[in-house]
């Protein structure tokens, strides 16, 4: 069994990222500069937010936070996104999910210009990327290709079960690996919480992408040996020993279905830090003008 190293993976992603600001800023090029708005104080949320900001100071972008109470209205919301999408500074911007209950966060994204989209959630770069036109990939379903291109998976001809079908992991996700590329031109299943005898399909699936959000979810009865298990979740459970009162949580039983597996992601380590090294190259994309000219 192979873990699937992605803090690593990250620091190696940031790392060109960083190398290609530095030649970028002595050609005489603009910096890089990601803006990220965040409303209220959801503790998951602040977290990434801040480890956003930290990575663009690490791979030299210029970075700006907007944070607000979640008093916010949905109104002053989309004033401050027209701001960012008319700012000339700013190369991209994220609005960090979710979103308090009374703002429409559809409405939100449909309102940001989809060539400062940097996470790839506007329905036009959605499209783009159902339709294999130039995009913003969104950042986790990147971050997965990622994985498992540096770690050399074979996935062509393999049946992949994705388990969850939100717009911002499991359908994507799902598009992606059916793709005739690499990684990519994988048989796809996507299970969601309707799905009838769901440990039916895992249990043949070369390929598990589980991003439902419920801790502990598979468990090695739901799959076959040689299995590849990517896990997105990351569910705060409480845990009195830490400093923290919470320990993280993935949606995969690790201790019972690692033995079983070729290659898993652990929890914490896996995808998340990817999904940030990401969100940086999609910035990079943009200030490069590389997917909208
Ligand atoms: N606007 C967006 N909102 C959300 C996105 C997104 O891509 N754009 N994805 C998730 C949250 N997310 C980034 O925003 C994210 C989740 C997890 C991690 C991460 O590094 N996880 C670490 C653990 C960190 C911790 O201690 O909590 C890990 O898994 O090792 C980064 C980013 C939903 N919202
Ligand atoms: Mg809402």
């Amino acid at each position: 069994m192979t873990l699937l190293d992605g803090k690593k993976t990250s620091e190696a992603i940031q790392n060109e990222i960083a190398a290609e600001v530095a030649e970028l800023k002595a050609n005489g090029g603009k910096t890089p500069h990601l803006a990220a708005i965040l409303v209220g104080n959801d503790g998951g949320s602040v977290t990434y937010v801040n480890n956003k900001v930290l990575a663009c100071e690490r791979v030299g972008f210029e970075s700006s936070l907007f944070h607000y109470e979640d008093t916010l209205s949905e109104e002053e919301l989309l004033l401050k996104i027209k701001e960012l999408n008319l700012d000339e500074e700013i190369d991209g911007f994220i609005v960090q999910l979710p979103l308090p209950k009374h703002i429409d966060a559809e409405k939100v994204l449909e309102a940001i210009d989809p060539v400062k989209d940097v996470d790839g959630f506007h329905p036009i770069n959605v499209g783009r990327m159902v339709a294999g036109l130039p995009a913003y990939l969104p950042a986790t379903p990147a971050g997965i290709l990622q994985l498992l291109e540096r770690y050399e998976i074979e996935t062509s001809g393999k049946h992949c079960v994705v388990i969850g079908r939100s717009n911002i992991v499991g359908s994507p996700m799902s598009i992606l690996m059916a793709k005739s590329a690499y990684p990519g031109n994988c048989t796809v299943t996507l299970c969601h919480s309707r799905t009838k005898d769901l440990p039916s399909f895992t249990r043949q699936a070369d390929i598990i992408i589980a991003a439902i959000g419920k801790p502990e979810f598979v468990t090695a009865d739901m799959v076959k040996e040689g299995v590849v298990v990517i896990d997105v979740g990351t569910t705060r459970v409480p845990d009195a020993s830490r400093k923290s009162g919470f320990r993280l949580k993935g949606d995969v039983n690790f201790d019972e279905v690692a033995p079983k597996c070729s290659f898993i992601t652990p929890v914490p380590g896996g995808v998340g830090p990817l999904t940030i090294a990401m969100l940086l190259k999609n910035t990079l994309k943009a200030a490069k003008k590389e997917v909208y000219a």
